[in-house]
């Protein structure tokens, strides 16, 4: 396995933040990452939560922006993770043009379509090369994984862990795109990164997925009532219906007056970090 580049380190609530990179073979180029490891973690390996970012986000977003987020993880005694939101500086011609495609959006899919599918793997790169990292790296318990995140990573986490459940024992998610067959954000994405055969789109669509795997867990969704994307892009309701239909245990809370930015996932980190504490730690 490749090795490990740290490009800084500070210690923060009696544990550790490290920033790294290293070559993917997943996303055939450099990736960069971010962990914090919790006091704990000095005397025994821990469980994992991994973070997903949204657009135009890089593995730094969460650690700085969610709230002293690593107080609650040295708590509680879990590992953190958050990966960037895709591949960089891949000379694909045009990753750069636009901020809701290419850099700083890969959706979390295996691209299927050229340019992209020579690096735009973040689906494989966070749900098997990432954690295999991780458990090589850090004291970790393996068998005791969560994952969340926010917008397209909020997608990214449901998608990964409703694919997966024998992988994450618990997911939550902050403002997520949860029908992105069904918004401009998703359709773009997914037509560049997929192709124009939707039948290939539903195994990345949260509402698809939901119908015909469900979870074993309930799911946790915070949703900004003031947040600007939530009537075009996000849909939390037709995830509210899928979830319905199967009877799939969801708690999607609106709460009024907050947007979509860092200061609403601020807000409520700590209650997102109790719940995946509550199944990690059993
Ligand atoms: N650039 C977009 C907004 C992008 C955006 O809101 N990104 C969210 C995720 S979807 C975010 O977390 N941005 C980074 C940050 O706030 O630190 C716009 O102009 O409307």
């Amino acid at each position: 396995m490749a090795s490990l580049n740290l490009i800084s380190e500070y210690k923060s609530f009696g544990g550790k933040l490290g920033f790294y990179s290293h070559h993917s073979s997943t996303c055939n180029g450099e990736m960069r990452f971010a962990v914090y490891q919790p006091p704990q973690a000095t005397q025994k390996p821990v469980p994992i939560l991994y973070f997903l970012s949204g657009l135009t986000c890089t593995e730094e977003n969460f650690m700085a922006k969610a709230g002293g987020v690593q107080r609650f993880a040295a708590e509680y005694g879990l590992i953190l993770v958050a990966p960037d939101t895709s591949p960089r500086n891949t000379g694909i011609t045009g990753e750069d043009d636009d901020w809701d495609f290419g850099t700083g959006a890969g959706f979390y899919v295996d691209a299927t379509e050229e340019p992209w599918r020579q690096h735009y793997q973040m689906y494989s790169y966070v749900v098997q090369e990432l954690p295999a990292l991780i458990t090589a790296n850090f004291p970790a318990q393996p068998e005791k994984q969560g994952i969340f995140g926010h917008s397209m990573g909020g997608h990214g986490a449901l998608v990964c862990a409703m694919r997966n459940p024998e992988l994450y024992k618990s997911v939550s998610a902050f403002a997520p795109i949860t029908a992105p067959m069904r918004c401009p954000w998703g359709q773009k994405a997914f037509s560049g990164y997929l192709g124009n055969n939707q039948e290939s789109w539903r195994a990345y669509d949260a509402s698809e997925l939901v119908k015909k795997v469900g979870y074993h867990s309930p799911i946790l969704i915070d949703q900004g009532i003031a947040d600007k994307f939530l009537a075009e892009q996000l849909l939390p309701e037709v995830f509210e219906q899928a979830c319905a239909d199967i009877n799939q245990p969801l708690n999607l809370r609106y709460q009024e007056g907050y947007d979509h930015s860092y200061y609403f996932i601020a807000s409520f980190i700590e209650d997102h970090i109790r719940h995946h504490a509550i199944a990690l730690l059993k």
